[in-house]
C-alpha cells in the first residue's frame, strides 16, 4: 500500500495549513518540519543511518545510506515491510539559503543528472523536501548529490522516509497540540477565553514586560543574524561585516509600559451566536470555528475589553434574545445576526455597527428591523449614560468573519464618524478608518516617535519633510507637528483608504495645521514625488512606516530604498516577528531585486500597546547607510 498522488498532496496540504495558521498565530513559532524522531525508524540500531552525509559516502559506494563505518541500510531494509507501511521516499536537503526557490532546486537537481523532481520549499525554510518514487531512485539521486554545492554552499542530503501512518500520527499530534479539542481542555470556558483574547494574564505585569522586551530581542537578534548572512560571502564594506559581527550593535531601549492595563481596546467586534447553552449570546468566538469551535462566551470577564463595549455586547445580545431572527450559524449558515462593533473612545464618542445577513428578509422587514434597532439603542444609550454618536448597519451575505470594508454601511443614526482626543489634537474617525486600539499607549509611541525626530532635526540644516506613510486618519504627522512646530517644514501623508485620507484632510483643517499635504494611493507608487527632490538644499527627508500588522509588500520596501531623498525611516511595527523580513529587506546588500543604498539600524525601544496579550508595538530608527554609497 503506497501512497498515492492526490493522497501525498492533501496531506502536505494540511501540513502547510496547520503551518501557516500556526505561523499567523503564533508568528515566532517556526513552520512545521517533519522531526527527524519521527522519521522512519527501520530499526532502531541504524534509525541514525538514515541521515547521510554526502562527503562520507563514497561513489562507487553510492548505493547505500549508510555513513562511512554504518550499517548498510540498503540490506535491512524490508522492501515489503516497506510497501505495508505506505512509505513515501523523500530527501530533506539542508544548508541552502532561504531565498533559493524550489524552481531554482528542481533546475539544480536536473543539472546534477537526478532528472525532474517533484521538490518542496516554503520560502521561509533553509532546506527543502525532495519526493521520489522508490528506494533505487533514492540512493541514486544521493550518489549524484554529492559534494554538491547550491549557491556555493555544500549541501547536506539526508533521507526522510514516513509511513502514511507517522504522517497522520504527526498530523494530529500537531493540530491537537494547536488546537486541543473542545470536550477534552480541562481549562474552565472562562480560561480558555483569557487565554485566547490576553494569553500573558497569568502573569504579573512587569514579568509580561520582561517577555515581551525578550521576545523584542530575539527577533531582532533573528533579523540582524540574517542580515549578516547576506553580507557574507561578497564583497561588502568592512565595516559593514565589522558593524553586523556584534550582537545587536544599536541601543535598544527599555521597554515602555502602557498607562492603562485594563479595558484599554477602543474598538472591539463581538460575535453573535450561541453559548454553551445554544442561548443567544454576543461576544467572542470561543477558538476558531474552523477547528470545531462554535460556542460565544460574552465579554464580562475579558481583561482588555473597554467597560462601554461590554454594555454595548449585553446590551445587543438583549436584542437578539427578544427578536424573532436567529442568530447567524457559520455552520448552517443560517440565520440573520452576524455582529457588533463598538468603537469607543476616551473622549466618550461611541460608534455602535451592527452587521446582519440579509436571507430571508423582505425590504420591508429590513426596513423595520432598522427603525427597532435605533430606537432601541437610542434609548438604552440614553439611560447608560453613552454619548452614542454613531449607529450604522451592515448587511452581509458573505462567508467571512468581521466587518467587511468593501460592502457598504449605513448609518440609521447620528453621523457616520466619531471623534478621539490625544496630544491636544482632535481627530475624526470613519467606520472603515484605522485608530490605535489603545489611545493612550499610542500617545506615548507617538511622543516617542517625536523625540526621535527632534534628534534628527538639526539647527544648521533646513527643517526636515516627514512623509507619514500608511498615515491612516493623519494622527502621527499631526500630532508631531503640534508637538514639534516649526521644527518639521511639511508633512505629506500616503494612504489608501479613502475614508481614511478624507478623515485625514479634515483633521488637519481641524486642528489648524496648514502644513500638510495627502495622497491616497499605495506608498510603493506614490513616491515619485522626491524623485528630484534635493536634500542639500531642501533639507532631510523623515518617513514614518506605520503599516499594518503583517508588515507591507517587498514592493513597498523596494520603492523605500529607491527613493534616495529618504535619509531616515522610522518604522512602528506591531508585530516584529511578521515584520522581520520588511527590516531584512531594508537592510540587505544592494542588489537588482533590492535596489538603493540599504539602511541601517540605530537604535529600537518598545511600546506595551497591548497589556495581558502577545503583541508589542516597536518603534526602530533606520539610517541610510551612506558609506555603502
Ligand atoms: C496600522 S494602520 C496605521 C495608521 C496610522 N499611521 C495610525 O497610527 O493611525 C496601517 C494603515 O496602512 C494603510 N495601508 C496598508 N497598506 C498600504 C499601502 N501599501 N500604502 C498606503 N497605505 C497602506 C492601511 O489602510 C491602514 O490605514
Amino acid at each position: 500500500m503506497s501512497l498515492n498522488v492526490k493522497e501525498e498532496t492533501d496531506i502536505d496540504r494540511e501540513i502547510s495549513t496547520i503551518a501557516k495558521t500556526k505561523v499567523s498565530n503564533e508568528s515566532e513559532i517556526d513552520p512545521v518540519v517533519l522531526p527527524t524522531a519521527k522519521r522512519l525508524k527501520i530499526s532502531p540500531e541504524i534509525s541514525e543511518a538514515t541521515e547521510v552525509n554526502l562527503s562520507e559516502i563514497s561513489s562507487t559506494a553510492s548505493n547505500s545510506l549508510a555513513p562511512s563505518g554504518g550499517s548498510d541500510v540498503t540490506s535491512t531494509i524490508n522492501d515489503l515491510d516497506c510497501e505495508e507501511r505506505g512509505i513515501r521516499y523523500r530527501l530533506r536537503i539542508e544548508n541552502i539559503s532561504k531565498y533559493v526557490n524550489a524552481k531554482t532546486i528542481k533546475k539544480f537537481l536536473a543539472k546534477n543528472d537526478c532528472g525532474k523532481l517533484q521538490v518542496k520549499k516554503s520560502s521561509n525554510w533553509d532546506y527543502c523536501y525532495v519526493h521520489l518514487n522508490s528506494r533505487e531512485q533514492q540512493l541514486d539521486v544521493i550518489g549524484k548529490l554529492k559534494d554538491a554545492k547550491l549557491k556555493n554552499k555544500l549541501i547536506i542530503v539526508k533521507a526522510d522516509n514516513t509511513t502514511e501512518q507517522e504522517r497522520q500520527d504527526l498530523v494530529d499530534a500537531r493540530r491537537k497540540k494547536l488546537f486541543p479539542d473542545p470536550k477534552e481542555d480541562q481549562r474552565s470556558p472562562e480560561e480558555m477565553l483569557a487565554d485566547q483574547i490576553t494569553p500573558l494574564y497569568r502573569l504579573t505585569y512587569s514579568e509580561q514586560l520582561k517577555a515581551k522586551g525578550d521576545g523584542i530581542i530575539n527577533a531582532l537578534s533573528r533579523f540582524l543574524v540574517k542580515t549578516k548572512e547576506l553580507y557574507t560571502d561578497r564583497s561588502q564594506p568592512k565595516r559593514v561585516t565589522e558593524e553586523l559581527e556584534s550582537n545587536l550593535p544599536f541601543e535598544v531601549h527599555t521597554i515602555i509600559s502602557s498607562p492603562i492595563l485594563e479595558g484599554y481596546r477602543n474598538k472591539c467586534e463581538f460575535t453573535i451566536g450561541k453559548n454553551h447553552e445554544g442561548e443567544k449570546t454576543v461576544g467572542y468566538l470561543l477558538g476558531a470555528f474552523k477547528n470545531g469551535f462554535n460556542v460565544v462566551m460574552g465579554p464580562e470577564k475579558s481583561l482588555n475589553t473597554g467597560e462601554v463595549s461590554k454594555k454595548i455586547a449585553v446590551a445587543m445580545q438583549e436584542y437578539v434574545r427578544g427578536s424573532d431572527l436567529d442568530v447567524y450559524d457559520r455552520a448552517t449558515k443560517q440565520g440573520n445576526w452576524r455582529l457588533v462593533c463598538v468603537r469607543s473612545q476616551t473622549c466618550g464618542d461611541v460608534m455602535v455597527i451592527v452587521q446582519f445577513h440579509p436571507q430571508g428578509l423582505t425590504e420591508e422587514r429590513i426596513k423595520q428591523e432598522k427603525v427597532s434597532l435605533t430606537e432601541y439603542f437610542v434609548n438604552y444609550t440614553r439611560e447608560a449614560q453613552i454619548d452614542l454618536k454613531s449607529l450604522l448597519v451592515q448587511s452581509y451575505d458573505g462567508v467571512s468573519n468581521g466587518l467587511f470594508d468593501k460592502h457598504p454601511l449605513e448609518c440609521i443614526f447620528g453621523v457616520p464618524y466619531i471623534h478621539e482626543e490625544m496630544m491636544g489634537c482632535r481627530f475624526r474617525i470613519s467606520p472603515h478608518a484605522f485608530f490605535q486600539t489603545n489611545t493612550l499607549a499610542a500617545q506615548v509611541l507617538y511622543e516617542k516617535c517625536g523625540e526621535y525626530i527632534k534628534d534628527l532635526c538639526h539647527h544648521d540644516k533646513p527643517p526636515p519633510i516627514l512623509i507619514d506613510m500608511c498615515c491612516g486618519t493623519g494622527t502621527i504627522g499631526i500630532a508631531l507637528s503640534k508637538v514639534l512646530g516649526n521644527k518639521i517644514k511639511e508633512i505629506i501623508g500616503i494612504e489608501i483608504c479613502e475614508e481614511a485620507v478624507e478623515d485625514a484632510k479634515y483633521n488637519a483643517t481641524l486642528n489648524e495645521i496648514s502644513n500638510t499635504q495627502y495622497i491616497l494611493g499605495p506608498v510603493e507608487k506614490n513616491l515619485y514625488f522626491l524623485s528630484n527632490y534635493n536634500n542639500r538644499e531642501a533639507g532631510t527627508v523623515i518617513a514614518i512606516l506605520d503599516p499594518p500588522r503583517a508588515g507591507v509588500h517587498k514592493n513597498v520596501i523596494k520603492a523605500l530604498r529607491q527613493c534616495q531623498a529618504i535619509d531616515y525611516l522610522l518604522y512602528v511595527s506591531c508585530d516584529c516577528n511578521l515584520a522581520t523580513q520588511n527590516f531584512i529587506d531594508l537592510c540587505k546588500p544592494l542588489s537588482r531585486s533590492h535596489p538603493g543604498t540599504p539602511f541601517k539600524p540605530v537604535r529600537a525601544v518598545g511600546i506595551d500597546l497591548f497589556p495581558h496579550a502577545k503583541q508589542v508595538e516597536l518603534l526602530i530608527e533606520f539610517h541610510r547607510d551612506t558609506d555603502q554609497n
